[in-house]
């Protein structure tokens, strides 16, 4: 790949704002303010202009857009990546050629344009893989041209010598240090294009992939017609087609096709021609028009992008209420069980990092069936209720209160060795046997509980969450078999409430 002095390249970079033609952008901009315009119908109005293709090519093939897909090579494939904000985008910030209808300029681009014209009836017959990338090709082919004519004013007048091709790019060279298709591969490495959107001539067919040599014939087959036309050369014709179907080794088939294909196509080349270079309309009201609808899609695309935001963000409010939903138990506003096993094991988790020591109290209400038997379900449910209450007002902030289910309750206690444990236990014991926990006839109501205390401490080994739980419930079972309203932790039976302290 060809590398350019870096001086070279200093000269070039601001002459990437390439020109557009005032005809197509005031198109563009017609087709911009209609918000139903199909993409299809950009896509057709940058076939006929270099600069806006190349734009709409540079966004689609940024990083972005490109998120790991195939690169693109045609306008279509383009504005459909980027869709209608991100064409307008890409287009809105074009700049204009002034009087683009006479002169050396002017030829050129009518030569890449008609050349980009034909392509397609030229693709239909011999190689109709890709037409809308060849139509592409042919209209970036010479590229190269607009990036030193913007480097140099008087380009056209350096070059005007020149007979052939070579001529022209030994020139070019000379008086601009690098000629066009170095420019146009330095813009293409530049804009991360892919470098096959510049394709020059075609190389013989050997040691080339066949459809390359194809396509480059075809580019070329497209540049000579077009050249024939504009120089009003139509005698030229059959012999650069004669020339160019021995090439192709061509049946009598396919010459007659190419030739209706080219035929209707030449027939339309002098209306497009036309419409596409226009004279020029008036170049500042259309920047001012271009920068006042970029302006307001700019607007739009904020205003879109903070509505999205509120969107996300009561998203994630919603989120955040189906998770605590999701992990609190109606009844109690407690942490539920699958909550308790995740919250646990996390407080675990935590107490082995730090090596500190974590207590479980396994709690059950006792005689809460009878309870229930008797008031009837409610009222065992405001008992839960102010159980739960109380619960939570005996443990701290970084402490775990939880509902196991029924009548059973789970308190985790950070950094609490088993002393700790147990005064939270006989407080809860003393709290129960001193606050009702419901009112029945204007009588208080009181209920006792066992709870069940294991723990793990630094120096043990490592338990999960579940089988903690499980040794303190198997701890409550031990305090219910010794007669209800007792603590009970490994090996060591408490006496009943308000008889220790
Ligand atoms: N009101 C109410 N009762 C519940 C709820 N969940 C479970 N229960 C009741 O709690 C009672 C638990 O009874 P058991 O497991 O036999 O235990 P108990 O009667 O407390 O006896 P011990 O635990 O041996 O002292 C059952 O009657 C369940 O119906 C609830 O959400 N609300």
């Amino acid at each position: 790949m060809t590398c350019l002095p870096p001086d070279i390249e200093a000269r070039l970079e601001p002459a990437t704002r390439l020109p557009s033609l005032p005809a197509v952008v005031s198109e563009l901009l017609v087709l911009a303010s209609n918000h139903d315009a199909p993409l299809t119908d950009f896509a057709t109005l940058l076939s006929r202009d270099p600069a806006l293709c190349l734009q709409l090519l540079r966004l689609a093939n940024s990083p972005y857009y490109r998120r790991g897909c195939d690169p693109v090579i045609c306008c279509e494939h383009a504005v459909t990546r980027l869709g209608i904000d991100g064409t307008l985008t890409a287009l809105l910030g074009f700049t204009l050629v002034r009087d683009a209808t006479r002169g050396p300029l002017a030829d050129y681009w009518r030569r890449t344009l008609a050349a980009a014209h034909l392509i397609p009836a030229i693709a239909k017959v011999v190689n109709p893989r890709h037409p809308g990338e060849l139509s592409t090709r042919a209209l970036l082919r010479e590229v190269g041209v607009l990036l030193l004519y913007a480097l140099d004013p008087n380009y056209f007048e350096l070059t005007a010598q020149a007979a052939t091709r070579e001529q022209r790019l030994a020139l070019e060279h000379r008086h601009l240090g690098c000629d066009r298709d170095q420019a146009s591969s330095w813009l293409a490495r530049r804009w991360q294009l892919p470098t096959n959107l510049f394709l020059q001539r075609p190389l013989e067919p050997e040691g080339q992939r066949h459809h390359e040599w194809l396509d480059g014939l075809c580019l070329e087959l497209a540049d000579e017609l077009a050249g024939c036309c504009l120089d009003d050369d139509s005698d030229a014709i059959p012999a650069v087609l004669h020339r160019f179907q021995q090439r192709m080794n061509m049946d009598g088939n396919a010459q007659a096709r190419l030739v209706d294909e080219l035929a209707s196509r030449l027939e339309t080349l002098p209306d497009f021609l036309a419409t596409t270079l226009s004279a020029d309309e008036d170049i500042e009201r259309l920047l001012v028009a271009g920068k006042q609808r970029l302006h307001g899609l700019t607007m739009s695309l904020a205003e879109r992008l903070h509505h999205r935001e509120d969107q996300l963000i009561s998203l994630q409010r919603d989120n955040e209420a189906l998770d605590v939903r999701a992990s609190t138990d109606a009844l109690t506003g407690l942490a539920n069980r699958s909550a308790l096993e995740r919250r646990l094991e996390e407080m675990l988790e935590d107490a082995h990092a730090r090596d500190k020591p974590l207590s479980v109290l396994f709690l059950d209400l006792d005689h809460f069936k009878p309870l229930n038997d008797r008031y009837g379900h409610r009222l065992g449910d405001i008992v839960l209720v102010n159980v739960a209450a109380t619960l939570r007002d005996a443990i701290r902030e970084s402490d775990l209160a939880a509902r196991y289910g029924g009548e059973e309750f789970v308190i985790a206690l950070r950094n609490t060795p088993e002393p700790g444990a147990l005064r939270v236990a006989q407080r809860l014991q003393q709290w129960l046997a001193e606050q009702p926990m419901a009112q029945v006839d204007q009588r208080p109501l009181y209920v006792s509980a066992s709870i069940g205390i294991a723990q793990w401490q630094p120096g043990m080994d490592s338990i999960d969450a579940a089988s903690l739980v499980e040794k303190a419930d198997l701890q409550m079972y031990q305090a219910k078999q010794a007669g209800r309203a007792r603590i009970s932790k490994a090996e060591q039976l408490q006496e009943r409430a308000g008889e220790t302290s």
